[in-house]
């Protein structure tokens, strides 16, 4: 008899968990098969070290030969010889040394005792291991290689995932390997590196960099990558729009950026014309510009200026050049604007707030192959604030408030790939993210800082008079 709130099943029909079911038969591998499989690795492994190690198995193959043939002494001698030649090498050509010897030994060490120990834990947290039919698949190492700032891990990657996949856990495999950041990059398919740098480079400022001779229009060195290499900041040819938080170093990106082509101000072939709503960023070089305003009246009609003059030019181009070359009858013309949103949003008056959005968006729709660029900087990145930010193709990030700003900057998946500049310390300011033309990978970046010192020395040498720029 049933009992009293026992569950009723009836007795000619199967409840669903006792219906049929299939299991994996369990088949036992014999022990022949498996002692078979660990010798043929072992085999694999000796066979292929002397090609994935050359220089550890040759020094172990001499090390060898000489105590087979010569005995202990002749050990000793080896790697006394071994030792002052090291030595040598190294007070005689350091940056060789450190290039064949000290990064390859780091690279090592950090290959077997950083990267493949943690790899399979590490991936598997954060969520990059995939499964198959009930078993594992973790994307390999194929090599670890450092270089003075960063290691770079090369990866292939399971058939069936993506770069995406290794992009949306930057941070976790940072937080993973103990680096401060993780930048995916993708060298052909199932095949990325991982680059994870090992010190900030960017931590100390430095300071304004040295006048060009020659300066290349498209190719402002403004800064310093975070791999070493120099920050070159292309004007002539597109535009640039700094965001940034006050205090975030936009005035170092601007002043960097004029700095660079003072040479060209000099020679006439390159002019700027500045708007400095806030009177205190640019009017301290004031005498270097060919043109000036610093209110919302003066600057649309500098604005307007710059329009008539462009669409002038294209005039006298049409038909005859597709390309600007900078002369000093027809110098480039860099227009900056500092805080774009005074004349955009916050001016009170509707007019000109529509007049200078009507003449940027003429100057940056049309002026990139004539010679006219826009500089623009900016703190606020919403649309409601600047809605003519896709206007400028190139962008710098510079310290921002809001995770969300980034993408609204950089691009679509600029954060998932690791641009995380509303995490910059704001201890570093002129720090920030540029995206390079050559690759989608944000990449970290630090302006140099022009001091006002530095300045006023550059109006004292560079100042332009008002004879040779026609005002
Ligand atoms: N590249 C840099 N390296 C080191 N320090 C910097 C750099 N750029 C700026 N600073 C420091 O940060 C301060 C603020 O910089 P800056 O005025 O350029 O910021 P900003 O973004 O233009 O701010 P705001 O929008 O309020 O004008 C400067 O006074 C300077 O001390």
């Amino acid at each position: 008899m049933a009992k009293i709130g026992a569950a009723q099943t009836p007795p000619t029909l199967p409840t669903p968990a006792q219906g049929v079911r299939w299991t994996t038969p369990i088949v036992e591998t014999p022990g022949i098969v498996v002692l078979a499989s660990w010798i043929w690795r072992l085999v694999r492994f000796l066979v292929t070290l002397p090609f994935r190690f050359p220089v550890m198995v040759a020094c172990l193959a001499a090390s060898f030969a000489a105590w087979w043939w010569l005995g202990w002494p002749g050990l000793a001698g080896l790697w006394t010889t071994a030792l002052v030649v090291s030595l040598v090498w190294w007070r005689t050509w350091p940056d060789s040394y450190r290039y064949c010897v000290t990064l390859r030994l780091l690279a090592w060490w950090r290959h077997v005792f950083v990267y493949r120990r943690h790899w399979q834990p590490v991936l598997v947290i954060s969520g990059l291991a995939e499964s198959y039919q009930e078993r594992r698949y973790l994307p390999r190492i194929r090599r670890v290689m450092c270089d003075i700032w960063a290691d770079r891990v090369r990866v292939s990657l399971v058939a069936g995932t993506s770069p995406a996949d290794f992009e949306t856990r930057v941070a976790e495999l940072a937080h993973g390997f103990a680096a401060p950041s993780c930048r995916v990059i993708v060298n052909r398919p199932r095949d990325i590196t991982l680059e994870f740098p090992r010190r900030d480079t960017l931590a100390e400022p430095f300071d304004a960099l040295p006048t060009p001779d020659a300066p290349e229009l498209d190719a402002l060195h403004v800064g310093q990558r975070e791999d070493g290499s120099p920050w070159r900041l292309r004007l002539h040819g597109t535009h640039v729009l700094v965001a940034g938080v006050t205090g975030s170093g936009k005035g170092s990106v601007i002043w960097s950026a004029v700095r660079a082509m003072l040479p060209a101000i000099d020679s006439g072939t390159a002019q700027v014309w500045a708007i400095d709503p806030k009177r205190m960023e640019l009017a301290y070089g004031r005498d270097l510009f060919a043109h000036y305003a610093d209110d919302g009246e003066s600057a649309v009609a500098l604005l307007e200026l710059a329009v008539a003059q462009m669409q002038d030019r294209a005039r006298r181009y049409a038909g005859k050049r597709r390309s600007h070359t900078p002369t000093t009858e027809d110098p480039f013309v860099l227009v900056v604007l500092d805080e774009v949103a005074f004349l955009t949003a916050y001016h009170p008056d509707r007019d000109i707030r529509k007049r200078s959005e009507n003449a940027i968006a003429t100057l940056t729709s049309q002026g990139r192959s004539v010679g006219f660029s826009v500089l623009a900087a900016l703190q606020d990145p919403r649309k409601e604030v600047m809605n003519l930010r896709n206007l400028f193709p190139d962008k710098v990030a510079l310290r921002l408030d809001e995770a969300s700003q980034v993408d609204m900057i950089l691009g679509e998946g600029a954060r998932d790939r690791g641009a995380n500049a509303h995490l910059i310390d704001p201890t570093f300011p002129g720090v920030g993210y540029v995206r390079m033309e050559t690759s989608p990978a944000p990449v970290r970046v630090r302006a140099a800082y022009v001091s006002d010192d530095d300045i006023t020395a550059m109006t004292d040498v560079y100042a332009a008079s008002d004879e040779e720029v026609g005002r």
